[in-house]
């Protein structure tokens, strides 16, 4: 499709639509008291006070598609889906609304974008409010690089409704960069992958941290959490189908935890914290489709506050376990074991990041947890389900394990990892193909922008949405954009084969945006490298696999993050690798 030149950008906040919907409703009025006193008829102020209300909404609705795509008064005027499904007045809104609902959003994105053209940023009206979608992936890079507007606290709110609007998601400008900068050189440095491999490897093979230390130790009579590994001998011993999602989403649960408080939960909290982030994720997503959720909604904010004071709670008894355990000296608060540490210690501080304020801190620690955990236990599972329809790919990673991994009951580390550019390859394209965060990320501008791509202008104000999926589908980026083709993502002169140019993985590398980019892309992305491909390594090394019902059944199910719903499978132990 053929870019437009750029228009002179005139700005139009806001006001000048109010002001615009009251002109207009009272010309409108004073005709229809002019027509009802000229006709003689006794004006009556009840129908011209609803005619006027009636025209000012109407207006209010109508007025900025006018402003924009007529009168080019809003910058640049991007094309958008006509589908016969856009609502004159409520715009996309009703489109929205309904995906949403079937948990299928991110599969409206991709129809959009097919019908606009790949690559093509567009734009969508929501109940009279313009959104930018942008797709280009040098338009993306610029906002969330060098721009990096906040995310739309107007339709993000309820991340913050259970326990602070100040959490790391919402906090816009130094209040954000300061949070980041506490955590990130243990999120995305050695401290976490370390964590994260003991817990995988010790969950595997033997004791559990939850054994060790102030903060691990469990309570008397706790059921201890079933190390999935003998839990995952015991399904395939018993032929029995499972949802490896399921499965996936309780390990994830548990490296989280150990990351974030050194202790995991045992069987009965683990089912129990599921329930309370579930009923959080349906809470908000209910009242993110709502339109005046304070008054429709009362009942859901307040089952939302209610789980948020769950979690603080959890979070105040985890933290007087840590200062006791300070205290007696049989834990030390540096260097920081985990993100539990970290946190106490700026609660500490006169001026810490956080301002002593406990709330945010307990925000931001149930935030990392929702971050972190099924959005890694989904890219585990969508792995399998890819390898499962890719058999040659499924054997060449098997091979590449077998010389790669130590023998069982070793610890896996780093070093193996950084030795398996195959299980590395085969993730990534599994993210590709299957992103666990398909709608990526909302933006709202401070100041206007002008578009590297062609200079196409958005003014201050504007919601951006920026989604994944329709560009990791893009078939000009991804030759054979369906295919599961790991070797997208191998050097050409990969052993075993690569194939793909270089130019051809220039391409790929720019529009590959799983994780985001800029100061607010994902700071988990390194522990979620090393959970799911040291999870995924011992997966496919001890079983074989396969699947229970249709490949083309499994539905890419997705409210926040996507899952492939209806994956069944089961197993068998390798003969090699079952000692
Ligand atoms: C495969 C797994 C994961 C995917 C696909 C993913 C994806 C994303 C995406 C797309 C964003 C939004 C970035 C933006 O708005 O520009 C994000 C943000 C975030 N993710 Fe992840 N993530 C994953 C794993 C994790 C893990 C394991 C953690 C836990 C440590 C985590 C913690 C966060 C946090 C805290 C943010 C907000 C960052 C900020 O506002 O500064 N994520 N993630």
């Amino acid at each position: 499709m053929k870019k437009k030149a750029s228009p002179r950008l005139v700005l139009l906040p806001p006001v000048p639509t109010a002001v615009v919907a009251v002109a207009v409703a009272t010309a409108a009025a004073a005709t229809l008291v002019s027509t009802l006193t000229t006709s003689g008829g006794a004006a009556s102020w009840v129908v011209v006070a609803v005619a006027a209300a009636a025209t000012a909404i109407l207006t209010a609705l109508v007025w900025p598609r006018v402003a924009t795509d007529v009168l080019g008064l809003h910058g640049t005027s991007f094309p958008s889906p006509v589908d016969g499904r856009a609502w004159p007045l409520l715009g996309q809104l009703p489109q929205l609304l309904a995906e949403s609902q079937a948990n299928a959003l991110a599969h409206q994105f991709v129809n959009w974008q097919q019908r606009i053209g790949w690559g093509v940023n567009y734009q969508i009206y929501v109940f009279g409010r313009r959104h930018v979608v942008l797709v280009d992936p040098d338009d993306v890079r610029a906002v969330t690089m060098r721009v990096d507007p906040p995310r739309d606290p107007g339709m993000l709110r309820h991340f913050g409704t259970p326990l602070s609007v100040d959490t790391l998601f919402l906090v816009p400008g130094a209040r954000h960069d300061t949070a980041r900068r506490l955590v990130h050189p243990f999120l995305s440095g050695a401290p976490t992958t370390e964590c994260v491999l003991r817990v995988v490897n010790e969950s595997l093979w033997g004791v559990h941290p939850q054994a060790v230390g102030a903060g691990g130790a469990q309570g008397g009579g706790a059921t201890p959490f079933p190390r999935w590994a003998a839990h995952l001998d015991a399904l395939a011993d018993s032929g029995e189908p499972f949802d490896i999602d399921d499965i996936s989403t309780s390990i994830t649960i548990d490296v989280i935890e150990t990351l974030l408080y050194s202790t995991s939960s045992d069987m009965a909290d683990l089912a129990t914290k599921k329930e309370w982030m579930l009923r959080l994720i349906n809470d908000m997503t209910v009242l993110a489709g709502l339109p005046v959720p304070e008054l429709l909604g009362s009942a859901r904010m307040a089952s939302l506050k209610k789980t948020g004071n769950n979690f603080l709670a959890d979070f105040e008894r985890l933290a007087a376990r840590r200062q006791a355990a300070y205290a007696d000296g049989s834990a030390a608060a540096q260097p920081p074991r985990d993100m539990l540490d970290i946190m106490l210690a700026d609660l500490g501080q006169a001026t810490g990041v956080y301002e002593g304020d406990r709330r945010r801190v307990a925000a931001d620690l149930l935030f990392y947890l929702l971050a972190g955990y099924d959005t890694t236990a989904h890219s585990i599972a969508w792995t399998v389900h890819a390898l499962l329809d890719n058999p040659e790919a499924e054997a060449r990673l098997v091979a590449e394990l077998k010389t790669a991994l130590p023998p069982a009951g070793q610890p896996i580390t780093a070093a193996h990892l950084s030795a398996m550019p195959y299980l590395d390859a085969v993730w990534k394209e599994s993210l590709r193909l299957f992103p666990p965060a398909p709608n990526g990320t909302i933006r709202k501008l401070e100041a206007d922008l002008r578009l590297p791509s062609n200079g196409n202008v958005i003014p201050a104000g504007t919601v951006l949405f920026i989604p994944v999926l329709p560009v990791h589908r893009n078939p000009t980026a991804y030759p054979s954009a369906s295919a599961f083709d790991p070797a997208r993502w191998l050097p050409p002169t990969a052993v075993g084969g690569g194939g793909h140019t270089p130019a051809a993985q220039r391409a790929a590398r720019a529009h590959y945006m799983t994780f985001s980019s800029g100061p607010r892309a994902c700071p988990g992305q390194n522990m979620a490298a090393v959970e799911a491909k040291a999870v995924l390594a011992v997966l496919f090394h001890r079983f074989s696999w396969s699947r229970v019902g249709d490949s083309a059944a499994v539905v890419m199910e997705n409210a926040v993050t996507m899952r492939p719903a209806g994956l069944r499978v089961a197993l068998r132990r390798r003969a090699a690798a079952a000692a």
